[in-house]
């Protein structure tokens, strides 16, 4: 469980360029939640998933993550709690190490890390067992590097490497915007059925209205900020994206911005 209370955070503070980015942020996730957040350009999102993740440091408020107080704690001490899929199929995984050996430093994330010399054995084998999940055939290709890979390949591998270990939650920025529409509704169907089948907490970022509808239990607009509306279960059920974009003019008294928030 996640609780994120009044998170305030401001870029450049007493600059020219001084930008509020998270102004009175307040959200929790429950257990098993599957949460979709949406927002236009610059509302937050990726902000306030740096922030869960440590990645910069809120000005105030207060971060939960499973009751543990971890407002203050940088990447690397949050990272057995909380995982991680970006955007960049580049960023996550390190492209001069082979799959196993990407695969083994997961297994250690939150724990001293030494990656050795060699693979265990007995961690190949879960490792390829895992990858014969993706039905990619990469259970076939453990000691390619990582770098050989293509964009959709990464992020399979990524999503497994952050459900490899468990974590309170796991955050995926926008994971399948750099990727075909193919490959991407692949990896999008892919996220759900490790979600489900491993029960995980999620916040998926996405730029889509109707794929935060259509995927996980709760959605989550915010603007400015801040949260501007937090919908689930019947009140979700049925909506449709001009019912988003009718429930945000509802809340802000603003139309939003059609170049700002692709309504697909
Ligand atoms: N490291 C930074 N330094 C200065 N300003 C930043 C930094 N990171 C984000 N910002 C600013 O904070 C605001 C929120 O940015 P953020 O990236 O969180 O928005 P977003 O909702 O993820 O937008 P997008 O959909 O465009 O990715 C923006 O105005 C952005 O320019």
């Amino acid at each position: 469980m996640i609780t994120a209370t009044d998170l305030r955070l401001t870029f450049g503070e007493g600059t020219p360029l001084e930008n509020p980015a998270l102004r009175g942020m307040s959200l929790t996730v429950n257990q098993g939640e599957f949460v979709t957040v949406i927002g236009s350009n610059g509302a937050g999102k990726s902000t306030f998933l740096n922030a869960l993740a440590g990645e910069v440091l809120v000005d105030s408020g207060k971060i939960l993550v499973d009751n543990i107080d971890v407002t203050k704690l940088p990447t690397h001490k949050r990272t057995g709690r909380v995982a991680r899929v970006f955007q960049d199929p580049l960023a996550g995984t390190c492209e001069g190490l082979s799959i196993e050996e990407n695969l083994a430093l997961a297994t250690k994330r939150g724990k001293h890390r030494s990656l050795g010399t060699a693979v265990k054995k007995q961690y190949r084998e879960h490792f390829r067992a895992s990858l014969a999940t993706l039905g990619l055939g990469l259970e076939n290709r453990l000691t390619d590097k990582m770098g050989l890979l293509s964009g959709g390949q990464r992020q399979a591998v990524s999503l497994l490497m952050a459900s490899l270990t468990p974590s309170s939650i796991l955050l995926l920025d926008e994971h399948t915007a750099a990727l075909d529409p193919k490959t991407a509704s692949f990896v999008l169907e892919l996220t759900q059925n490790i979600i489900a089948e491993q029960k995980l907490t999620a916040l998926m970022v996405t730029h889509s209205m109707k794929q935060a509808l259509e995927v996980g239990t709760r959605t989550v607009m915010l603007h400015q900020g801040e949260v501007v509306f937090d919908i689930a279960g019947k009140d979700r059920e049925g909506l449709q994206v001009k019912d988003l974009l009718n429930l945000f003019e509802q809340q802000r008294g603003l139309t939003v911005d059609d170049d700002s928030l692709l309504l697909s």
